[in-house]
C-alpha cells in the first residue's frame, strides 16, 4: 500500500516537472565528492515518473567515468552492462513490469557490480536512518547481499523526490542501509553509513 502511494504521487508529475527535477538532480548528485573521485559508478536508466537519471549518465560519462546499468534477470537478480551513450539502450519489458531501458551491450554478469566506487539506487522512499524502500523486487537487496559478501563497501546513494524523504519507512531484516539521498533539493547523508 505505502510503496502504491508514493507511485501515485510520482504519477502526478508533468514531463515538464520530471524534465525539470532531473536537471536538478544531476547538478546535485555531481557535487558529491564520492563521484568526483569515482572511477566505475553503477546506475540505472529513470523510467517514466522515476527520478531522472539521463543528464546524470552523461555528466558522469563526459568525466570519464565508467558507468554500470543493471540488466534485471528472471528472478528479479541484476546482471551488468556497460553505458555507452542513449544508442546502447534498449527498452525492454520483462513480464507485466513497467517497460525499462537496459544496456544492449555485453553482459559482465552480476558479480561486475563489486567492483564499482559508487552504486546509485532507485528506490521509493528513504528514511532518517538511511533505510530504502525499494519497488519490492528485491533486486537491490540482493545486489546489497553480494556487495557484503565480497567484502567491499561502495558508497550507497538513492535517487528521489523532496517528499520521498521520509520519517520512517517499514523495514525487513535483510534490508541494508544507504549513505545519502540526493534529491533535487540538495544531498542528505546519513550518520554511520
Ligand atoms: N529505472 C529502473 N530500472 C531498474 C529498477 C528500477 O527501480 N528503476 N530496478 C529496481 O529494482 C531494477 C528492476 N526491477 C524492477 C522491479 C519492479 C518493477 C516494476 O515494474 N514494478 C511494478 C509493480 C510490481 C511488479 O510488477 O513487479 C511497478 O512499479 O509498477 C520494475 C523493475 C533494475 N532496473
Ligand atoms: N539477498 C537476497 N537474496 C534473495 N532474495 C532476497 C534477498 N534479499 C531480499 N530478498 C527478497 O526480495 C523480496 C523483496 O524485498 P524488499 O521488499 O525488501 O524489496 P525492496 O528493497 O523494496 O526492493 P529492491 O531491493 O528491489 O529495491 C523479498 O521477498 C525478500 O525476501
Amino acid at each position: 500500500m505505502l510503496r502504491r502511494e508514493f507511485v501515485t504521487v510520482r504519477n502526478r508529475l508533468t514531463a515538464d516537472d520530471v524534465r525539470e527535477a532531473a536537471v536538478a538532480l544531476a547538478q546535485r548528485a555531481l557535487e558529491l565528492p564520492e563521484l568526483a573521485h569515482a572511477r566505475t559508478v553503477a546506475a540505472y536508466v529513470s523510467v517514466g515518473s522515476e527520478p531522472g537519471t539521463p543528464v546524470l549518465l552523461d555528466a558522469l560519462r563526459a568525466r570519464g567515468i565508467d558507468v554500470l546499468l543493471p540488466v534485471l534477470l528472471p528472478d528479479n537478480d541484476l546482471d551488468w552492462g556497460v553505458y555507452g551513450g542513449e544508442s546502447s539502450l534498449a527498452r525492454v519489458r520483462h513480464g507485466g513490469k513497467m517497460a525499462l531501458l537496459e544496456p544492449s551491450g555485453e553482459r559482465l554478469g552480476p558479480d561486475a557490480v563489486s567492483g564499482v566506487d559508487v552504486v546509485l539506487l532507485p528506490g521509493l522512499a528513504v528514511d532518517g536512518r538511511g533505510m530504502r524502500l525499494g519497488r519490492g523486487g528485491g533486486s537491490y537487496d540482493r545486489v546489497l547481499a553480494r556487495l557484503e559478501r565480497a567484502g567491499v563497501h561502495p558508497a550507497l546513494v538513492v535517487l528521489l523526490y523532496d517528499s520521498e524523504v521520509v520519517e520512517h519507512v517499514p523495514t525487513e531484516e535483510h534490508d541494508r542501509p544507504v549513505r545519502a539521498v540526493v534529491t533535487p533539493s540538495g544531498v542528505r547523508r546519513f550518520a554511520g553509513n
